[in-house]
């Protein structure tokens, strides 16, 4: 299995590459923010729980994200790899990732982080916002916190995979399809 941690700030980019990436590499696409709200629409148990958090911009705690994670990968027990998209979002997710993949004798291939600037980033955000119907999308104090949550609990994780030799950082500027392109550099070079 080749599973590819895809890293970024909110409205990076992270899900638009996704779009690309799995059809390029045959890889099972999980978007944790996707599944999550999935559950939201549905009005499931989990989204009953994940709602509060989700609307404000904070985190979903860590056991209920690593729960539902798990059991979204183990939908997949035939796949090539896994593109996981929000997922890891705080120490304790990334050490729950490597503990349970190892478990199913595999590891985290590489991380690649689209790096793009705040400013540009909470304009995009705002503009999807106005279609997309995301409450956390429509107001820049929500979208502020995320960045906050971001900064405090995310951004940690790259020395985390630095110092395991997997991290790899692409300019996240550019056409949609520049960015793939650099994105797949990084993963045809592992
Ligand atoms: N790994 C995670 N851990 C905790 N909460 C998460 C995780 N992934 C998604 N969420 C919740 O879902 C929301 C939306 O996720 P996502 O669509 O990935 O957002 P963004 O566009 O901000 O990257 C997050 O703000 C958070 O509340």
């Amino acid at each position: 299995m080749t599973n590819i941690v895809l890293f970024g700030k909110p409205g990076a980019g992270k899900g638009t590459q996704a779009e690309f990436l799995k059809e390029k590499y045959k890889l099972t696409h999980i978007s944790t923010g996707d599944v999550f709200r999935f559950n939201l629409k549905n009005d499931t148990e989990l989204g009953k729980q994940a709602r509060v958090f989700m609307d404000a911009g904070d985190l979903v705690p860590d056991e209920l994200t690593t729960k539902m994670l798990i059991d979204e990968v183990n939908k997949h027990p035939d796949t090539n790899g896994i593109l996981f998209d929000g997922y890891p979002r705080t120490i304790s997710q990334a050490e729950a990732l490597d503990a349970f993949l190892t478990s199913i004798g595999s590891q985290v291939a590489a991380t690649i982080a689209l790096e793009a600037d705040d400013e540009i980033l909470v304009k995009r955000l705002l503009e999807r916002g106005k279609t997309s119907g995301r409450i956390d999308d429509q107001d820049e104090e929500k979208i502020r916190n995320r960045y906050q949550e971001y900064n405090e609990k995310t951004a940690p994780l790259m020395n985390y995979y630095q110092e395991q030799g997997k991290f790899h950082a692409v300019n996240g500027i550019g056409s949609i399809a520049e960015i793939t392109e650099r994105v797949s550099n990084v993963i045809d070079n592992l």
